[in-house]
């Protein structure tokens, strides 16, 4: 497994992140767990940041939170400077509970609510990106009868074609996303919303996809989101302040995934953007979410039962899985795994990681090396920082794990691990079945 961030071996042979030794975490915290690595996520920022800064390009930088967002998160995106992508009132919510500045928080979306759209509004964030027809109408009334004068940027749908898992394609034609480029809807969009009173056009996003490797499908995407600011230019008298082109910078997963360093993929964005903007220049915004956050995370587990099936393959079967981490099943995923309590001893045997729902698609690793491995060892899977806690389910009922940061030897819990009363929280019995439900909640 990589050794992502301050992830190292310590004289134990045990996995230390953030100067924690992983064994002790379980001890103190239980299994599974989601560690967070608290100096890497600041270094990632603070490297985007740096990147950035070499370029005369006006960059700004946001965080894509959909990918991993907790009140702490947002405490740390905010010290760090970095503007927030917020996707539904929730992600709004844990922001605002965290004092991010509206202002620097901005509402993404392809189905807002009224409620959502009102909520964006009474915070004030800076910028509403409108998706489609039917909100560009439904804010506009919302902004009239509020009396608000309401910024937006639009989404548009370049039509490329990112090489990435299809699941995670957003910039291709036939896309529930944003207002399309081909069939003319985008220009469409603008020569609306530049006769409207209470909204005011102040640029243009795209996000292409996630994972993405090659750098030459950002640039076929901002090429296109150029003509359309030159023919807005042209035709209504338009320019953008703003022009975020969004995230989906890949990581390295395992040693077979070849991302491009940060520094070359900003520094082809920039090129890009300074030969289409000799004079005048909009701010460019990235907003990456995995590229921040993916190499950060490790989830720990306690690994229980076995089973081997001669010739044929041999499961380890961890108390955690497609509930606490869905992408394998999802997305076809590849991660990577170490035993944290025997880290030094030699991955001989080849194994599949399954978790215990009850799912056959319930895999983590269909194929890692590991050391001959006992009920108890524990198990370490690295990249889990992005959509994992984001996306975790209570699927049969498990409690999602606790999420602690960890950092230069201190952990602190910065989601609880859920108990089973959370779980039955919610739930309530009609009348008619009290008699029969003598323990209920
Ligand atoms: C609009 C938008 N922006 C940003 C992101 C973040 O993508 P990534 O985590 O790949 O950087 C996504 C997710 O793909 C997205 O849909
Ligand atoms: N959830 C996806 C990324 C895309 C989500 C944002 N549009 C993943 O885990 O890879």
């Amino acid at each position: 497994m990589f050794l992502h961030g301050t992830s190292k071996i310590n004289n134990h042979g045990h996995l230390e992140i953030g100067g924690c030794d992983t064994t002790q975490l379980i001890q103190q915290f239980g299994s599974p767990l989601y560690v967070m690595d608290e100096a890497n996520i600041r270094k990632q920022m603070r490297r985007l940041k740096h990147a950035c800064e070499q370029s005369s390009v006006p960059f700004r930088v946001a965080y894509a939170s959909k990918a991993f967002n907790t009140v702490a998160m947002c405490r740390i995106v905010e010290e760090e400077g970095f503007l927030l992508d917020v996707v539904s009132g929730g992600e709004l919510y844990t922001a605002m509970k965290a004092d991010f500045p509206a202002d620097r928080v901005y509402f993404h979306g392809n189905n807002k609510s009224i409620d959502e759209l009102n909520e964006a509004i009474s915070h004030g964030v800076c910028y509403i990106v409108v998706d489609n027809f039917i909100e560009l109408t439904m804010l506009e009334d919302i902004a009239k009868q509020r009396g608000k004068i309401v910024p937006i940027l639009f989404r548009i749908t370049p039509g490329v074609e990112a090489h990435t898992h299809n699941f995670v394609q957003t910039g291709q034609e036939d896309s529930k996303f944003g207002f399309d480029l081909s069939s003319g809807q985008a220009d469409q969009a603008v020569q609306y919303v530049l006769g409207s009173s209470h909204l005011v056009l102040k640029g243009f996003h795209s996000h292409i996809g996630s994972q993405i490797f090659d750098a030459n499908a950002f640039a076929v995407a901002i090429n296109r989101l150029v003509e359309l600011i030159g023919r807005c230019h042209v035709n209504f008298g338009f320019f953008p302040t703003v022009l975020n082109i969004g995230g989906g910078f890949g990581i390295r997963y395992t040693s077979k995934d070849t991302p491009q360093p940060i520094e070359t993929i900003v520094k082809g964005i920039s090129e890009i953007i300074e030969k289409s903007f000799p004079d005048q220049c909009p701010e460019i915004w990235l907003e990456p979410g995995r590229w921040i956050i993916g190499e950060s995370g490790t989830t720990l587990y306690t690994i229980g039962t076995m089973k081997e099936i001669p010739n044929i393959r041999k499961y380890i079967a961890v108390d955690g899985g497609l509930a606490d981490n869905p992408r394998t099943a999802l997305y076809d995923a590849k991660y990577e795994a170490l035993l944290a309590n025997r880290a030094n001893e030699e991955a001989g045997e080849l194994v599949s990681i399954a978790g215990k729902c009850c799912e056959s698609g319930d895999m983590l690793i269909w194929d890692v090396h590991l050391p001959p491995v006992k009920s108890g060892d524990l198990l370490a899977v690295s990249c889990t920082g992005a959509y994992n806690y984001s996306m975790a389910s209570n699927y049969n009922r498990l409690p999602r794990p606790a999420v602690v940061l960890v950092n230069e030897g201190e952990a602190d819990v910065i989601v609880e691990r859920e108990t089973y009363q959370d779980i039955t929280k919610k739930d309530k019995v009609p009348s008619r079945l009290l008699k029969q439900c003598a323990n209920h909640i």
